[in-house]
């Protein structure tokens, strides 16, 4: 077991931020960290990577319980490195900014300079190496981070949003690069992002977290929404033009998931029949497996998933208007005031 952790929790104040029952990680994988903003993710990160300390509770790295010695601590971060979603370089060389770690380490000079080369080639930098590191652009900028941890051999990976703030061609890059260090090298890596996709692509293990607890399933189109009635039937008001129905009667704000299995698209010339049907456009299609994952734009984003057979008979495209159905059963509540 990598990591295991019990009633682990972070405060501020008075404000709980974080609080896990139970966590197990194993060593090898690549875990995905999922959650809507402000669930936790970051903070949970950064006492997985022990570059902060739970408020109470515990937790295990390889077996052995993680205390807050400083000089423990200062260990334990050799083995495992975040990979921030906005890298601090120094504003030296790319060279100077992957050998610095090994320097730290007390790698002799000759070596540094084969591994700093080892670690740009693997990210596809080599050619950067005496360029100025603020000159790089943000997909280099978290390529060269990745180069920089990747050259101190770490156990552990932690990325945070690697891709957030990269374009498509710098995301297929650090994606495959992901997946072939953990493949290469056997490196446990865990993964925090919002792209339900990447995870999908990358990643064999799924946290998700809610409002700083896990959450047993992954809850995927959270809105906040208002309750009102129409006919006797409660309606959650996503957006001025839309609205889902629920299966029971609640009020005032609420936050909602909408399960991408339970939705329906249909051709926009189908009869639209009931009133909570929406119209939107294709946005993006990407087979899973044995079923499609569409991302379609309703005003507001929209992940459905639909099995391959069901999708073939639809014959639909990007960038074709398709009518959607969220049913009542499909459409869960997660909190109250939202
Ligand atoms: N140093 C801090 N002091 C006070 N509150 C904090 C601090 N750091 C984080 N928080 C709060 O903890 C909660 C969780 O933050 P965290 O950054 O872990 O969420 P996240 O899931 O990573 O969000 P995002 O997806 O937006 O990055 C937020 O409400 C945040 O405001």
């Amino acid at each position: 077991m990598l990591y295991a952790a019990r009633n682990l929790r972070k405060t501020y104040g008075e404000r709980t931020v974080l609080d896990i029952d139970e966590l197990h990680i194993q060593a090898g994988n690549i875990y995905g960290l999922l959650g809507p903003n402000g669930s936790g993710k970051s903070t949970l990160l950064s006492l997985l990577a022990f570059l902060d300390t739970p408020s109470s509770g515990n937790l295990w790295y390889r077996g052995n319980l993680v205390r807050s010695h400083p000089n423990e601590l200062l260990a334990l971060r050799r083995e495992v490195i975040l990979v921030d979603q906005h890298p601090i370089l120094f504003s030296t060389s790319v060279f100077k900014n992957v050998e610095f770690g090994l320097k730290v380490r007390g790698i002799p000079a000759r070596q540094r300079k084969r591994i700093v080369e080892e670690s740009l080639d693997l990210v596809g930098m080599r050619a950067f190496i005496h360029e100025r590191s603020h000159h790089l652009s943000g997909g280099e900028t978290q390529r060269l981070a990745i180069a920089r941890a990747l050259a101190c051999s770490p156990r552990v990976l932690l990325f945070d949003e690697p891709t957030a703030s990269v374009d498509v061609e710098n995301q297929i890059a650090i994606e495959n690069i992901i997946h072939e260090v953990h493949q290469e090298k056997n490196m446990s890596i865990i993964l925090c992002t919002h792209d339900m996709l990447q995870v999908s692509r990358l990643a064999q293990e799924t946290i998700f977290l809610f409002d700083g607890r896990r959450s047993a399933s992954t809850h995927e189109n959270i809105f906040s929404a208002q309750v009102y009635e129409q006919d006797g039937m409660p309606l959650a008001k996503l957006t001025d033009q839309i609205a889902v129905p629920l299966a029971s009667s609640v009020q005032g704000k609420i936050k909602l998931a909408i399960a991408p299995q339970s939705i329906k698209l249909f051709p926009v010339t189908a009869q639209a029949g009931k009133p909570q049907r929406i119209t939107g456009t294709v946005m993006q299609l990407t087979r899973e497996g044995r079923h499609i994952r569409a991302l379609v734009d309703m005003g507001v984003p929209l992940s459905v998933r639909i099995p391959l057979r069901e999708f073939t008979s639809l014959s639909i495209c990007v960038g074709d208007r398709v009518l959607v159905d969220c049913p009542a059963h499909g459409v869960s509540i997660l909190s109250r005031d939202g």
